[in-house]
């Protein structure tokens, strides 16, 4: 699903943000990306979106060998992953139905397709009733279920969280990765950076750890760490 090989991301400034680093996540895997602050966590996942990159090494998403692609084909390999941040990036002038639909406009979606799945996944994140709100009226929680909605609503292959729960309160946080368990679940492979140690450690996840670049930890069911 992810591979990251022998994967060199150094900065113009001369930062080694990645160095030599080896990953592989199969289909399903729930993944937390752990690490301190600097430790090239944010760099792992704009190397996935091809917002950068690398500098040596490969990178595949679902088989495809994304260092290889030419620009006009990056859509198509960002149509493979659904993102959601910590600050949940809702059009604040839309209202939670047309956030979502926006998102398969966006693709080229027909009005039929549209109507057919964006209840469907207000359902499945429990945001029903609060279809025709706006994001200024929705509680932290509420935002980035739309956010995690909006993510999954064209069939991602994959599921990136950047810190999704770190805008939130204990509870709400829970809230959030008990609909993340829900959508892993169901098929679609989660990975997620965090700082959350109390989640990473309650969850018994699949936990890589980076520090200054390298992975330092791969556990199957693993613990935040003390490290950091
Ligand atoms: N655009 C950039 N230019 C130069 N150096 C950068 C750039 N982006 C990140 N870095 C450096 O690369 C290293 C890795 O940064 P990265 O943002 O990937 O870390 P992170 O683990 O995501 O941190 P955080 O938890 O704070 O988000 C850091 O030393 C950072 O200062």
């Amino acid at each position: 699903m992810i591979r990251l090989q022998n994967v060199v991301k150094e900065y113009k400034n001369g930062v080694k943000a990645l160095n030599d680093v080896n990953i592989h996540i199969e289909k399903g895997d729930f993944v937390f990306l752990v690490g301190s602050s600097g430790a090239g966590k944010s760099t792992l996942i704009k190397l996935l979106m091809k917002e950068i990159d690398p500098d040596k090494g490969k990178l595949y998403l679902a088989n495809k060998d994304i260092t290889k692609v030419t620009n006009r084909s990056i859509p198509e390999i960002r149509r493979l992953i659904g993102m959601v941040f910590q600050d949940f990036r809702l059009l604040q002038n839309k209202t939670v139905y047309e956030n979502i639909a926006f998102a398969m406009e966006i693709i080229g979606q027909s009005a039929k397709e549209i109507r057919r799945q964006v209840p469907k996944v207000l359902n499945l994140v429990g945001l029903s009733h609060k279809a025709d709100s706006f994001p200024n009226q929705l509680s932290g929680g509420e935002q980035q279920r739309v956010s995690i909605a909006r993510a999954i609503v064209n069939n991602p292959t994959v599921l990136i969280a950047d810190e999704p729960t770190g805008n939130l309160d204990p509870d709400t946080a829970w809230e959030i990765m008990n609909v993340l368990k829900d959508i892993n679940r169901r098929g679609t492979t989660v990975l997620m950076a965090t700082h959350a140690k109390d989640i990473v450690d309650v969850m018994q996840k699949r936990v890589i750890a980076l520090s200054e670049g390298k992975v330092t930890r791969d556990d199957r069911k693993g613990v935040y760490g003390y490290e950091f």
